[in-house]
């Protein structure tokens, strides 16, 4: 298992009358590889969560491990560098982090920083600019005159160039157009199949979720709900309504045909490509007039 959570609690300012428990007894797993999507409502716990998983946040109770390494409450900061390396965390709006006068010294800082010697972390940082999809001539250039969707993209390359092998993202496409959102994705999708990276994703977005993810976890009121695939999570709709949790618009298309009697044998489409497939299959097998 890539990373796994046993009984972890977390309560801000503990020990003190300000003590405020944001996470309850959190026990999931994440498979070598996975690709999780974390959902639930302002305050359920989603940013303490993903806190613990470079221990930026220690658990208060119980532990977890990502990959060979374990956090507890008593985890001492001395022994948390190679974690920090293992996981990159992209917070919400990266390019906020921006400082330096190119490009490729902003993303050569990371590694620079960890002792890599400066030709190679430039090198490196040429490497890491390609693949977030942004071309050479692009190396050289200011940080600060690109549109934000490059921005963006230059402060992700800049968590790349620590060679992480779990990449923490906290609503990566929060303030970026349709095409700049799809962009994105799309990345991350790459960064997983071909670099094999775990993702953890943190959203609102319910497209990607049924698109991409592989694995949804839940979270409410500092607890975590359920945890399951996206057809375990999104096909129960009734429960998605008691924990008022909305479904992706190709599923709520689809219930509100299933409401008029049309059937989904393969389950409920979650995602527009699906609906259309299985539309277009029930369409040659019954005829258009019964579709
Ligand atoms: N620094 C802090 N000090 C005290 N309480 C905090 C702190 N940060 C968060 N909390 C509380 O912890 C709980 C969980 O907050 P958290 O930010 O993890 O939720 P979230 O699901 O990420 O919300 P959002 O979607 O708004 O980012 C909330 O009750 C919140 O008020």
């Amino acid at each position: 298992m890539a990373i796994t959570f046993e009984h972890v609690g977390y309560t801000y300012q503990a020990n003190t009358p300000l003590a405020t428990p944001a996470l309850t007894d959190v026990s999931f797993t994440v498979p070598d590889h996975g690709y999780l999507a974390i959902i639930g409502h302002t305050g359920s716990g989603k940013s303490t969560l993903i806190q613990q998983l470079n221990a930026l946040l220690k658990p208060t109770t119980g532990q977890l491990t990502v990959d060979q390494f374990t956090v507890t409450p008593t985890t001492t900061n001395a022994d948390l560098k190679p974690l920090r390396r293992h996981v990159g965390m992209v917070f919400q709006f990266p390019e906020s982090q921006l400082f330096a006068e190119t490009i490729r010294q902003d993303i050569a800082f990371g590694p620079q920083n960890f002792g890599l010697d400066p030709d190679k972390a430039l090198k490196l940082a040429d490497e890491m600019l390609a693949l977030v999809g942004l071309d050479a001539s692009y190396a050289q250039r200011s940080p600060f005159e690109l549109s934000g969707g490059q921005m963006r993209r230059v402060a992700i390359a800049g968590v790349l160039a620590m060679h992480p092998k779990v990449l923490v993202l906290d609503e990566p496409t929060a303030g970026l157009d349709p095409q700049g959102r799809q962009e994105m994705m799309s990345l991350f999708e790459r960064l997983h199949r071909e670099q094999g990276l775990t993702i953890v994703l943190v959203t609102h977005q319910m497209e990607d979720v049924a698109q991409y993810a592989e694995q949804v976890a839940v979270m409410q009121h500092g607890t975590l709900l359920r945890v399951g695939t996206p057809q375990e999570i999104f096909s129960d709709v009734a429960w998605l309504r008691t924990a008022d949790l909305d479904l992706p618009r190709a599923a709520q298309f689809a219930q509100k045909l299933a409401q008029r009697g049309v059937n989904w044998p393969q389950g409920l489409p979650l995602t527009a490509d699906d609906l259309a497939a299985q539309l277009a299959a029930q369409w040659s097998t019954k005829g258009v007039d019964h579709v």
